[in-house]
Order: C-alpha cells, then structure tokens, then sequence
C-alpha cells in the first residue's frame, strides 16, 4: 500500500500550472463517442479517472492513444459494441455519459452502476427523466442497468434539481435526437459550457450553455474535431487554499481567473490578498486568517469540491466558522480525521463547525475521496510533525503528480509504501 507524507512546511511559495479539467475531460471524452469522425482533445489530465476511461473506450473498439505532445487521438469509428464492463463502469463516476453518448447510434446501452466519490447518496434519477423524457427507457440488473430507445427524440425537459453531470448527460444524447431539446434548469457549470462548445465545433446545434436554459437542435452527424479542455478550476482552487492555509504565496497559472469567482471572494473574506491577471491568480497570505460561514452551491455558488480543502485552511482561522454542504451535505468523512489530527470539528445535519485556531498535529489518516485527501495534505503542512495519508488512489482521481507539484511550491511531502503493520503500528501510538 502507499500513502502519502507530509510533515510541516513553514509556508508554499511559487507558480503552477493548471492542468486540463477532470471534470470537463472527462465530458469531452465521451462527447468524442459521439462523433462520426476522429477527434484530437488537448489538456486531457494524466489521472487514474481517464486512464479507466482510455480502458473502457479501447474496449468498445474505440481507437485511443495520447502522443507525444499529450494529444489524445480518438477515433470512434470503429466503435462495436454500447456494453461498458461493469467493473470498469464502476470505478469512476461518469460511466453514465456512455449513455447519452452511444444511445443514439446504437439504439441500446448496458452500463454499469457509477462509483466515483462516496458522498453516500448520488442519484442518477435526473439523467433517468431527461432520458425517459427523450424516449429512453430502463432496466436495472444487479450489476448495471440498461437504457433502450429505438429513435431518441428531442423534449423539453425541466430538471428538478440543477446538476451537472445530468446537464451534460441529457446534452450529448440531444445532439444526435430528432428534433428540438429544451433544459430547463440547467447546470451553469464551465464544464457544461466547455462540453457545448466541444460539441457545438462538431457540428452540434447548441445555444445557451452557461444559462439554465438549453436548446439543442438535433443532428444526424457530428464531425471531427480539435478541441482543449477547460483548466483545472478545482485544482487551482486547492493549491490557493493551501498557499492561504500556510501563509505563502501561490500562483496558479493557465487559468480561467472567472471560473474561481466564489473562491476568491471567500478567500478575500478569510483575509488573503488575492491578485488575478488574465491567466493567472496569486494568494498572498500573511497567517492571519478570519473565520467566516461558506454555504456550497452549484456554479456560481462555491463548489462542494472545494469545501473539503477550505475546512482545512478554516482549522488555522481563528474563531469559529461553519461550513454548510448544500450539494452534498454528507461530504464530511474529513472532518473526522481531521479531529485525529487535534481540529475542533463538529458536523450536525450537513453543517460543519470548526473552532479555528487550536494547533494540529500530525497523525495517521486515510483519505476517503479526492478532495478529503487534498483537504488532509494541507492539514499536514500546518500540523506539528508528521502527517500520513492513505487512500492515495482517491487522490490520484484527480491530481496529477500531487506530490511532485506540491513539492515544487516547497512543501515537505513524499510517497511511500507500507504495510499494514506499519499502518496499525502508527495508529497505535496515536
Ligand atoms: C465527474 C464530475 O463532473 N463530477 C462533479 C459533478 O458530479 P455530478 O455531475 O455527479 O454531480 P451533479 O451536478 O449531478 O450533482 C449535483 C446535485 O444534484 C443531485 N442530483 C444529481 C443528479 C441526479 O440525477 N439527481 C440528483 O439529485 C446530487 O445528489 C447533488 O446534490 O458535479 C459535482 C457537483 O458540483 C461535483 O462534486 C463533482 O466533482
Ligand atoms: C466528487 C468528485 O469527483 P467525482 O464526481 O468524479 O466522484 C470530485 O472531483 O471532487
């Protein structure tokens, strides 16, 4: 097994640059599905939610492969078969695509249940209703379900909760369905508006991304494409966060500086200087940090995926500060080990309270998700001596070269492999 190290670092300094979104690549991989010619996608991520995407799109006969330069080519021709291995659709989130994606070309869909972060309840039944409503209709088996529709066709559909990936889902399958798809309520997120523009080069006849209103006038053809995903916003946010938490200054680099608003305003409110260019944002933070209350939203709102590294940086804020999950209100698997780690942290009904100030220590922790890990790295950099993480795999979801980059800003972090001897050993002297 592997876990991560950190031990106290006296504050980050220095520049990154932001890699391609995850959340957007992982869109645009499957929007390439859908094409009827090949299509090249810049940006796409190094992390283990693509290369599990690579498996199952080379599974289905897709031709995929990353170049030299880090082009991914996908050639979707030659795809044979709409059936995702359960297991594979299972080990990350957005298997769910393959349906908007494939179900008009092949008229059937079997894929696994998603997996992706355990926030322990993430319905799927608005991708259901946007689908049914195009026509489509299901069969849950144990292991997967399948999605059936002889002709999709477009419909108006309103979505009683606002989400992304249902957004994005209903979409893809709209482009290619006969007629006209209104959504209403619809995801404002980048990564809705970065798949739209994918697909509106591909021929795709979209107006509205980035509203809650959507039209999308189907067609029967996509052509290929050159395309670049959006920047990582999640993870630019993550290294601010971090560089407010220690008291350094960050700058995060090749970004979209709009696509952090929530963030930066919040961060500004906490006390950090917070300067932006057109591509770049730097934190400047001087240790002294305010409390404050951060309720999560969707986009525009402040994301839940940055919720977890913020409550890191609000243990060092002195006073008390309460974070409400509104969009998952049970992320909270952090704060438990973050009270390992000596937080004062109470979570009650979706709200977090922390009473800042009370100085961590290192301790041995696990990281149950992406971001809960990144919310634990930043912990360790402020806690007294050392600090080790497992779970790293969640990790690697969604960061590339996690510790590599934060050891280009000065942090004292590093990788290693232990037993689980090692493992209970450690946790005994706690
Ligand atoms: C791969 C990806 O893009 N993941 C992101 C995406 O996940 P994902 O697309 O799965 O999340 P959604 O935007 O769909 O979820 C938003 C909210 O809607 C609810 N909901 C969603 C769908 C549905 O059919 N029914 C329903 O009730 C969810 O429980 C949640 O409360 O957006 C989340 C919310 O910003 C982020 O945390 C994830 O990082
Ligand atoms: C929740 C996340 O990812 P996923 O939706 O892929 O589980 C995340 O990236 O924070």
């Amino acid at each position: 097994m592997r876990r991560i190290v950190v031990n106290r670092t006296p504050s980050l300094h220095g520049a990154i640059t932001v890699p391609g979104s995850k959340n957007s690549s992982l869109a645009l991989l499957a929007a390439a599905c859908l094409a009827d010619e090949p299509v090249v996608l810049h940006g796409i991520p190094r992390i283990s939610d693509i290369e599990i995407f690579f498996r199952i799109a080379a599974d289905i006969g897709a031709v995929i492969h990353r170049d030299e330069n880090d082009a991914v080519y996908i050639d979707p021709r030659n795809i044979h078969s709409a059936s995702i291995d359960p297991i594979n659709a299972g080990a990350f989130r957005t298997a769910y695509y393959f349906a908007g994606a494939l179900l008009a070309k092949f008229g059937k869909v079997s894929v696994g249940y998603p997996g992706g972060d355990d926030f322990v309840s993430r319905p799927i039944d608005q991708h259901v209703k946007a689908l049914e409503a195009m026509g489509a209709s299901f069969a849950n088996y144990t292991d997967y379900y399948e999605v059936e529709a002889s002709e999709l066709r477009g419909a108006d559909i309103y979505f009683d909760t606002i989400t992304s990936g249902g957004t994005i889902n209903a979409m893809l399958a709209a482009s290619r369905a006969r007629g006209r798809t209104i959504l209403r309520n619809a995801a404002r997120d980048p990564e809705v508006v970065d798949t739209a523009n994918m697909l509106i080069q591909m021929g795709a006849r979209i107006r509205g991304a980035g509203t809650d209103m959507i039209r999308i006038e189907g067609v029967p053809y996509l052509v290929g494409c050159q395309y670049t995903a959006i920047p990582d916003r999640l993870i630019a946010g993550s290294f601010l966060i971090a560089a407010g938490a220690t008291g350094g200054v960050v700058t995060v680099k090749d970004v979209i500086p709009e696509h952090l608003d929530s963030c930066l305003a919040k961060l500004s409110e906490i006390g950090l200087q917070v300067e932006t260019s057109e591509s770049t944002v730097t934190v400047i933070g001087d240790g002294k940090l305010k409390a404050t209350r951060v309720r999560t939203g969707m986009y525009p709102g402040f994301p839940t995926d940055l919720q977890q590294p913020l409550t890191a940086l609000l243990t060092q804020a002195s006073g008390r500060s309460l974070i409400a999950d509104r969009v998952y209100p049970k992320r909270f698997h952090h704060a438990a080990q973050l009270s390992r780690m000596g937080a004062n942290i109470e979570v009650r009904s979706g709200v977090a309270t922390i009473k800042g100030g009370a100085p961590l220590r290192g301790a041995a922790v696990h990281a149950s998700d992406v971001r809960a890990g990144i919310c634990l790295l930043i912990a360790g950099l402020v806690a007294d001596g050392t600090t080790t993480i497992a779970g790293v795999q969640h990790i690697e979801r969604g960061y590339e070269n996690i510790v590599s980059s934060f050891q280009a800003l000065g942090a004292s972090v590093c990788e290693e492999t232990f037993t689980s001897e090692d493992w209970l050993e450690a946790a005994g002297k706690e």
